[in-house]
């Protein structure tokens, strides 16, 4: 009997009943309002919905930077609920790697220094065929000398992706990574993520408005006031904004 692919591939990040809400009262939000979801390991998602739906707060919650109110993240074998908080903090460092709209580059240091810095921090020794590879698949092999001033916006994307990529997280949290670039930027950068990530094998949770962004990824998480409105597998941009349509309607 062969095994599905997600048993073989095994679970990265896993959300079971998580419910977040802000504030007493009557004046309380429910921001996530009972999800429970799986992601495979080297799975590329997507998660879109409309302004106020949750992502945010949901990605905050997935990513040990905000603690649910009920439910439970899992980050592999680990529940992030029995963990203090300097435990947390040294597992969003170990095991996650982020990637926000603004590349948070440090402005002094060469983009191979700024790839290396996290690994540096954590007392840990590059993987040099590692590094050769990721720095291969995102075309930063003639850059690695220049200092984030000395690049275009997307070289610079692409240097804070491969600082995500060189720690070897079980999960990469991005949040709108194409938001500062430029269309045909964006796309060259989601380009440059999707091969990365089937090359590594890396998770990515992507946060994005744009539907021909989110059709880069496996599947289409939609999220609806707080809950899971529904799953696109291998989306299209046609499909994603259909669905989208239908959600705002
Ligand atoms: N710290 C907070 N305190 C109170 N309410 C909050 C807080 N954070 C989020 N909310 C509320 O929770 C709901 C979901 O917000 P969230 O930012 O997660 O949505 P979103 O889908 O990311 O929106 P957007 O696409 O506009 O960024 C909203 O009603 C928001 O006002």
């Amino acid at each position: 009997m062969s095994i599905p692919t997600t048993e073989r591939r095994g679970t990265a990040l896993r959300a079971v009943d998580l419910v977040k809400r802000f504030g007493e009262g009557e004046t309380a939000v429910t921001a996530v309002a009972g999800v429970s979801l799986g992601f495979s390991r080297g799975e590329f998602v997507a998660v879109m919905g409309p302004s106020g739906s949750g992502k945010s707060t949901l990605m905050n919650l997935l990513a040990g930077l905000d603690t649910p109110t009920s439910g439970r993240v899992m980050v592999e074998d680990t529940d992030l609920s029995g963990l203090d908080d300097r435990r947390l903090t040294l597992l969003r460092r170990e095991r996650i790697g982020f990637i926000f709209q603004a590349f948070n580059l440090l402005p002094t240091l060469t983009a191979e220094q700024n790839i290396l810095l996290p690994l540096k921090l954590s007392g840990r020794r590059p993987d040099r065929s590692l590094f050769e590879e990721i720095v291969g698949a995102l075309r930063l092999q003639d850059r690695l000398g220049h200092r984030p001033s000395e690049m275009s916006g997307g070289q610079q994307q692409r240097v804070a992706v491969a600082r995500a990529l060189l720690t070897e997280p079980a999960v990469v949290f991005a949040d709108e990574p194409t938001g500062a670039l430029d269309v045909s930027t964006g796309r060259e950068l989601l380009g440059r993520l999707r091969e990365a990530c089937t090359r590594l094998g890396q998770t990515i949770v992507m946060v994005t408005h744009d539907p021909t962004a989110a059709a880069y990824a496996d599947r289409v998480l939609l999220l609806s006031d707080g809950t899971l409105h529904g799953t696109i597998e291998s989306p299209t941009p046609r499909e994603i904004l259909a669905a989208m349509a239908g959600m705002e309607s």
